[in-house]
């Protein structure tokens, strides 16, 4: 969901004491103050994960240093978009651990303290999901949260941690929109991804190459407003958008993330412009409230349902753009091109049996790609939690720290003090050696089998285990279950087109572009 420099991160914000220095100091703790171990059932899924030892935990402080006031910030600040795996892996190799404190952009002088301590392994990351120990409230982008004037005035969802009113209500209306447009995902998604193939096939046959991102922009548009809102987003109409959909949700997207993101300017000129202060609202309040016209016009069935949860017409109009279009659209923005870009690399033999999996399937369905169709594929299903698990879309989870609590690491015991801010970048947890076999393969049958199953509580695009679900009192994705059929549905589609591709990657402002230079027709199906 990044709308620039590649996902969308997202960050949280410290009150930590200053000088929060590791120095190796040691104490001992009674057994009971260990709060956060994982559970012995999670541990023993992989040997590789060693069990606590019993008995009194030395718990050592934690190593980092957030360094000299707004310096320390400074540096941190443009090492991190220097790079990001590199700014995580050369601080986890000189503090020799998984855990430690540093400073996460966009920080001051002009944005909230950026004190993080960040979660870099799979076993001290889940704390994060744990809305006993952790707050979630106004963490989705990280230290800093944009002005709710992007939003109507109102904190969205998103923002919400599940302690306040409004967090249920609102996931409840997000459930209830999903469940209400049930039979029109899967047919609506293969009308649109017919109009996807039809466009990428003229323009091979033109140009010789066809760039995915852009018309598959569109196509997940189409499909999210003619299944939700009845209606195609350019039909004409008083509050018709034209063309212009994406182009105006890229742009609103891109003002609220840009503190914490890097669109390709020199270095210099980003620092002092972007990643020093908020850009202001009305920069983009035409764009929005033309959104918003869209959305309160047509959104008929889906608003009508929104006093049922105790909410305003109104409230459930800018909630219901946020989800439609910053979490759902913006997430598919950055998973999409993922895909094809890991299927186009892993190359034609992968590409044959999927070919021949989702095939055989469709005609055991008679020819329909249903949900029981999607559900007998067991290569494409494990092909696609490898895709989340490889990359997941949103890199960045935060939570603030309720109460004194103890982190467990793989490398051993942490204090962490009520209101210091935790952060994992996510990539790091599901790449994790002591988990997964060659983390940083790409290996699409990984998820196979009944061990390949097991693995999948460490798959955590979510929010959460994918093992588990979203409720009123998490901060699981509330489109977890939609998300993996869209992306199944996505492959699945592809290759009952196609028997094969060719593809180039280049780098695009968001992030890696994909372009199409074949796309092979079977003979016959
Ligand atoms: C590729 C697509 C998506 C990705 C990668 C994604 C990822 C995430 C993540 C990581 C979070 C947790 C953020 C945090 O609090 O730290 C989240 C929350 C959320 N997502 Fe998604 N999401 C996607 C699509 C969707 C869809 C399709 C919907 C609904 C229609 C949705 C609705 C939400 C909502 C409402 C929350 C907040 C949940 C809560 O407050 O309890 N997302 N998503």
């Amino acid at each position: 969901m990044a709308v620039a420099g590649a996902r969308i991160p997202l960050f949280i914000s410290v009150a930590a004491p200053r000088n929060g220095k590791g120095n190796g100091r040691s104490v001992k703790i009674p057994k009971t103050r260990v709060c956060n171990r994982l559970p012995n059932s999670r541990a023993s899924v992989s040997e590789k994960i060693s069990q606590s030892e019993a008995g009194a935990k030395v718990v050592k402080e934690i190593p980092g240093s957030y360094g000299p006031p707004l310096l320390g910030v400074i540096r941190d600040r443009q090492d991190f978009f220097n790079g990001r795996e590199e700014f995580f892996k050369s601080r986890m190799e000189k503090y020799q651990s998984t855990v430690y404190r540093v400073n996460m952009p966009p920080g001051g002088p002009f944005f909230p303290d950026p004190r993080v301590i960040m979660l870099l392994d799979a076993k001290s990351f889940p704390v994060l999901f744990d809305t006993s120990k952790v707050e979630k409230r106004d963490l989705f982008t990280g230290t800093y949260m944009p002005s709710p004037d992007y939003t109507g005035g109102y904190r969205t969802l998103s923002y919400l941690d599940p302690s306040e009113e409004n967090h249920g209500k609102l996931k409840s209306f997000c459930f209830e929109v999903l469940m209400m447009n049930r039979e029109r995902w899967i047919p609506e998604f293969q009308r649109a991804a017919q109009e996807l193939w039809d466009v990428l096939e003229k323009e091979l046959a033109s140009h010789g190459r066809a760039g995915f991102n852009d018309a598959s922009e569109h196509m997940t548009f189409n499909f999210l407003c003619r299944s939700v809102m009845d209606r195609d987003p350019a039909a004409p109409g008083p509050a018709s958008l034209g063309g212009d959909g994406p182009s105006l949700i890229k742009k609103w997207i891109f003002f609220q993330l840009a503190p914490i993101n890097t669109i390709g300017l020199p270095r210099g000129v980003e620092e002092l412009t972007i990643h020093t202060l908020p850009l202001p609202f009305s920069l983009v309040k035409k764009d929005y409230q033309k959104l918003h016209g869209f959305f309160s016009t047509y959104a008929t069935r889906a608003l009508d349902a929104a006093h049922k949860f105790g909410l305003t017409r109104d409230e459930a109009s800018h909630n219901l753009l946020f989800n439609i279009c910053f979490n759902t659209w913006g997430g598919m923005l950055i998973l999409f091109p993922s895909i094809l870009r890991l299927l186009g690399r892993a190359g034609a033999q992968l590409h044959k049996d999927l070919a021949d999996e989702v095939r055989a399937a469709v005609r055991a369905e008679r020819g329909g790609l249903s949900m029981r169709a999607l559900e007998s594929m067991p290569l494409l299903k494990s092909t696609v939690y490898e895709v989340m698990r490889l990359e997941p879309p949103v890199p960045f989870q935060y939570g603030r720290a309720k109460q004194d609590l103890v982190l467990e690491s793989h490398e051993g015991f942490y204090k962490v003090n009520k209101g210091e801010l935790l952060g994992g970048y996510q990539p790091f947890a599901t790449r994790d050696p002591k988990v997964f076999e060659s983390p940083e393969d790409f290996l699409p049958r990984r998820f196979m089998g009944e061990q390949g199953h097991k693995l999948l509580r460490y798959v955590l695009w979510s929010n959460g285990p994918e093992t588990e679900s979203p409720s009123l009192n998490n901060k699981q994705c509330a489109g977890k279950d939609f998300v993996v059929m869209i992306a199944r549905l996505l492959v699945a589609d592809l290759f009952l087109h196609y028997d094969s591709f060719d593809m180039e990657i280049s780098a695009g402002a968001l992030g890696s572009a994909v372009s199409f230079t074949s796309l092979k027709k079977p003979i016959s199906f």
